[in-house]
């Protein structure tokens, strides 16, 4: 069982840029964080740093009390944005390269490499240069890459990027299967619906700041309430000068109301029955995508 994984207060300066300012998060042993923000906003920084490929001018990463160093770091799965496959090295005899970089000898390296590429459906490339491979291909090789030493951390680096659904679905199999095994997972992604299906918790980061954190559901109730209430007959504009009323959309017989938190809601339904038949009145939370929007903006 491992530690859980600490990252506290990193700053990162490159020449005058501040690409993060006291980043802190943790990731619990079992747990799946989801890392996301617009391009530039410095996840990449982050997990480079918690590898230590590269420096924080300020702060510190721990896996429990202890600072990672190089004996830890290869404790590590890591999957870097910029794929690190060597292009023209068989995909069995270069994954089993590195699990014994990492400590394996041949037979544990090549047992494990084994189980991986049968795990990932690249079993029938084993024997071809790794740039042979579609890229989906490739991305799979770089995710066993990460796990052929059986790490007791995943950092992945946005590693559903370019993959197809089927992939999509292993590679999400085989991140709760680590959770489930005690091992902190944190993965970047621009793919929200899927973070949002995912992650225990997630962290949104904008400018190199940490903007929310935590699980979905606790971000979902942070964001504005609406209620989404089906009135046919309501007239253009009913809802939008009822008291505690921020702002109405409607679509044909649907009008999402946004409402100020405290708002009594029956006044709202009392309203729209006014108009005629009330056939849909329900409290709607903004989904992952809408929120990351919001933070973004603000
Ligand atoms: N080696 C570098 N030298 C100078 N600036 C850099 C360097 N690496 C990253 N940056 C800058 O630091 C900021 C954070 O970059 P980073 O790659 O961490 O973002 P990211 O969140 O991973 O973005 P993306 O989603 O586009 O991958 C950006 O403004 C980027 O241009």
């Amino acid at each position: 069982m491992t530690a859980p994984l600490i990252v506290d207060r990193l700053t990162k300066r490159y020449g005058s840029l501040t690409a993060l300012q006291d980043m802190s998060f943790t990731v619990a042993p079992g747990e799946i964080f989801g890392f996301v923000g617009s391009n530039g906003a410095g996840k990449s920084t982050t997990m480079r740093i918690i590898l230590g490929v590269l420096g924080a001018d300020s702060g510190q990463v721990r896996l429990g009390e202890r600072p990672i160093d190089l004996d830890l770091r290869r404790r590590i799965g890591y999957m870097p944005e910029e794929r690190g496959l060597y292009p023209k090295m068989k995909v069995g005899k270069q994954l089993s390269f590195l699990a014994q970089l990492h400590g394996l000898s041949r037979a544990e390296a090549d047992d494990q490499v084994e189980t991986w590429v049968r795990r990932l459906g690249i079993h029938e490339r084993i024997n071809d240069d790794v740039n042979n491979l579609s890229l989906g291909n490739q991305q799979r090789v770089q995710l066993a890459a990460a796990l052929v030493h059986n790490p007791d951390v995943l950092v992945l680096d946005e590693p559903f990027s370019g993959l197809d659904p089927v992939a999509v679905d292993v590679m999400s199999d085989v991140l709760k299967e680590k959770a489930a095994q005690g091992v902190p997972v944190i993965f970047s992604s621009h793919q929200l619906e899927l973070v949002q299906r995912l992650c225990d918790r997630v962290g949104i980061i904008t400018k190199g700041t940490m903007r929310a954190l935590g699980t979905v559901d606790d971000l979902r109730s942070t964001g504005e309430i609406r209620l989404d209430v089906g009135a046919p007959a309501a007239p253009s504009g009913w809802a939008d000068h009822l008291p505690g009323v921020q702002g109405s959309v409607q679509r044909g017989a649907l009008t999402t109301v946004s409402l100020t938190p405290g708002t009594d809601e029956q006044a709202i339904l009392a309203a729209a029955l006014a108009t005629g038949p009330v056939t849909h009145f329900a409290l709607s939370k903004p989904d992952l995508t809408e929120l990351f929007r919001e933070v973004v903006s603000a």
